[in-house]
């Protein structure tokens, strides 16, 4: 017979929980007595595992001496605030090599950063990388941090990881399928938590890396980026394609090289075609996000690290314009 037998059932619940400390009492979010059993839900939110022990272990101490048996169940609420969110991955791909994508993924994230954006670059090329020369950041060497790499920085507000700024970076060359996954998520999952997007320049095609950012990185978005010919037309379906059956929504195509300024007479003549990747997107019904113009400013800028978006005139417009978009697909879908 337990010693709280014959007070009248609230009474008994009410009696037991003033035995409680105030924090305890007050996670208690249903107490029965019956038989000489308590029996508790408490409220668990927020706790840890050792807190969770450190209570139960209280509740029963000071319920211990009035009833034959404790049960303790603990609750933790669903709307528990979410760990910290890391950033927002915007991949950028194509069917095909050549076409621009690098030189267009630090263009669009230094234009982001232009705006204000917190934003990073992952060169997933692993084979090929090139970021560290377009952003001007080449022979520096990505530090370690807790087991993670800590992203180089650049001088245009753009923190990067590139293979090109790992020491052993000339062994990747060797590399196949899990271990390529592996040095894909090194440089995803670095210490990024000073940025909400992060831009991935990612290979052409639709090999392992690409598998291994749908299936692991999970990208907010996807930016396809064509020149006008035909036939990188008919791969940048294939991408475009790739992403959506991924799950992963297709932010836009972008026209890269798509008219010819003359540096001389000015005149703009169209070498691959024009309007191509404006009337592919259509067919796919995904949105177009414009034109780059071939010039070869943009070309110089890019092998001297210094990004065309990073200056003033109409081609680094051109990167604003794109980056506007981008930024406020971002803001459409949190
Ligand atoms: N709009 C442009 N105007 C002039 N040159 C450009 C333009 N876009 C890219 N280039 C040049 O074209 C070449 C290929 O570009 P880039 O390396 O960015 O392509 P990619 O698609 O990333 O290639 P890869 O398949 O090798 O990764 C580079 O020399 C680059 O400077």
């Amino acid at each position: 017979m337990s010693s709280a037998e014959g007070l009248g059932a609230g009474t008994e619940s009410d009696d037991l929980k003033a035995l409680l400390r105030p924090d305890a009492a007050a996670r208690v979010q249903s107490l029965r007595a019956a038989d000489g059993r308590a029996t508790l839900v408490l409220d668990a939110t927020g706790l840890d595992a050792a807190a969770r022990a450190g209570l139960e272990a209280h509740v029963r101490d000071a319920l211990g001496g009035k009833v034959a048996e404790v049960r303790v169940a603990m609750m933790a609420d669903k709307t528990e605030p979410a760990p910290p969110k890391g950033p927002r991955i915007i991949a950028v791909g194509s069917g095909k090599g050549g076409v621009g994508k690098s030189t267009l993924s630090a263009n669009l994230a230094v234009a982001l950063a232009r705006m204000g954006r917190r934003v990073g670059l992952v060169d997933a090329d692993i084979y090929g990388p090139s970021q560290a020369r377009l952003l001007g950041t080449e022979g520096q060497r990505a530090t370690a941090h807790e087991g993670r790499l800590v992203p180089v920085e650049s001088r245009w507000g753009v923190p990067a990881l590139s293979m090109a700024h790992l020491s052993n970076a000339g062994q990747a060359i060797a590399w196949r399928g899990p271990k390529i996954s592996g040095a894909l998520l090194q440089l995803v999952e670095g210490h990024w938590e000073g940025a909400e997007v992060l831009i991935v320049d990612l290979p052409p095609g639709t090999g392992d890396v690409q598998l291994t950012m749908l299936q692991r990185c999970k990208p907010a978005g996807a930016v396809i980026v064509s020149t006008p010919q035909d036939l990188a037309l008919i791969d940048a379906t294939r991408a475009v394609e790739l992403f959506e059956k991924g799950g992963v929504p297709v932010v836009g195509v972008v026209e890269n090289m798509a008219g010819y300024a003359c540096p001389h007479c000015g005149e703009v003549s169209d070498p691959f075609g024009c309007g191509g990747a404006e009337a592919s997107a259509k067919e796919m019904d995904v949105p177009f996000l414009g034109r780059i113009p071939l010039d070869i400013a943009i070309r110089r800028e890019a092998d001297a690290g210094t990004p065309t978006a990073a200056g003033t005139g109409p081609q680094a417009e051109a990167f604003t314009g794109l980056a506007a978009q981008v930024a406020a697909w971002l803001d459409a879908n949190p």
